[in-house]
């Protein structure tokens, strides 16, 4: 057991369109560390609106509300010693970067990893059936199709994932981590 004495925590964040592979990611990482003695967590996006975000929508400004909410959540896990694993869409820069800048305040790692699959890849996996939805005439505001995604500019990893397997993807970012000191 040589890594269960550490503290750092940090949090990562998997930012990308619906069905783009965050929550697969996330959760083959999430065994992964915690296999290893590490304390981790997965604030994953729908149970997050089913409860500390219920009640909003997919505006910008609901969006950008439950997106600081997470990162301040998730700010507290990481600046206790957690890693925490964010598999949320995030779609504007500006609420990802004011969650960078609470990390940043604190000086707990923060790290933005772009889940960068093709929208057509996404609507192709259509996971949750929204694109055919959004197809259909039964949604609008889709992430991708008829609502913004703004990339990340200075993101620590990109994953181009219809190119890799899952565990291909979750491993990238494990190195992330060892490249980082964080495990
Ligand atoms: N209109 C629209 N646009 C985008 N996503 C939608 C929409 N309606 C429902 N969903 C589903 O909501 C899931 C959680 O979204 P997030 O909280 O990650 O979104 S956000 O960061 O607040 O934009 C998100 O989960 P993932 O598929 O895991 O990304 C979607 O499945
Ligand atoms: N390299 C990869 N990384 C992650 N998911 C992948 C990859 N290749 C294929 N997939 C598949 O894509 C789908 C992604 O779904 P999900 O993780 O729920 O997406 P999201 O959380 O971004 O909405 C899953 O069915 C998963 O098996």
């Amino acid at each position: 057991m040589t890594t269960t004495a550490r503290a750092q925590g940090a949090t990562v964040w998997l930012t990308g369109l619906p069905s783009a592979g965050k929550t697969t990611i996330a959760r083959l990482l999430g065994d992964r560390l915690t296999g290893e003695g590490h304390r981790v967590e997965v604030l994953d996006g729908d149970e997050i609106r089913r409860f500390l975000s219920s009640g909003l929508g997919f505006s910008r400004a609901d969006r950008n509300t439950n997106v600081q909410r997470i990162g301040l959540v998730s700010e507290v896990l990481a600046r206790n010693g957690v890693l925490s694993l964010v598999p949320v869409i995030a779609p504007y820069a500006d609420s990802r970067d004011a969650v960078r800048a609470r990390h940043e305040k604190s000086g707990t790692p923060y790290l933005e990893v772009h889940v960068a699959t093709p929208v057509e890849v996404c609507s192709e996996r259509d996971v949750k059936g929204l694109y055919a939805r959004q197809a259909a005439g039964d949604l609008t505001g889709l992430t991708g199709v008829d609502d913004p995604y703004e990339p990340p500019a200075d993101a620590a990893l990109v994953l181009r994932t219809q190119e890799q397997s899952p565990r291909e993807s979750a491993d990238a970012v494990y190195a992330l981590l060892a490249d980082r000191g964080l495990v």
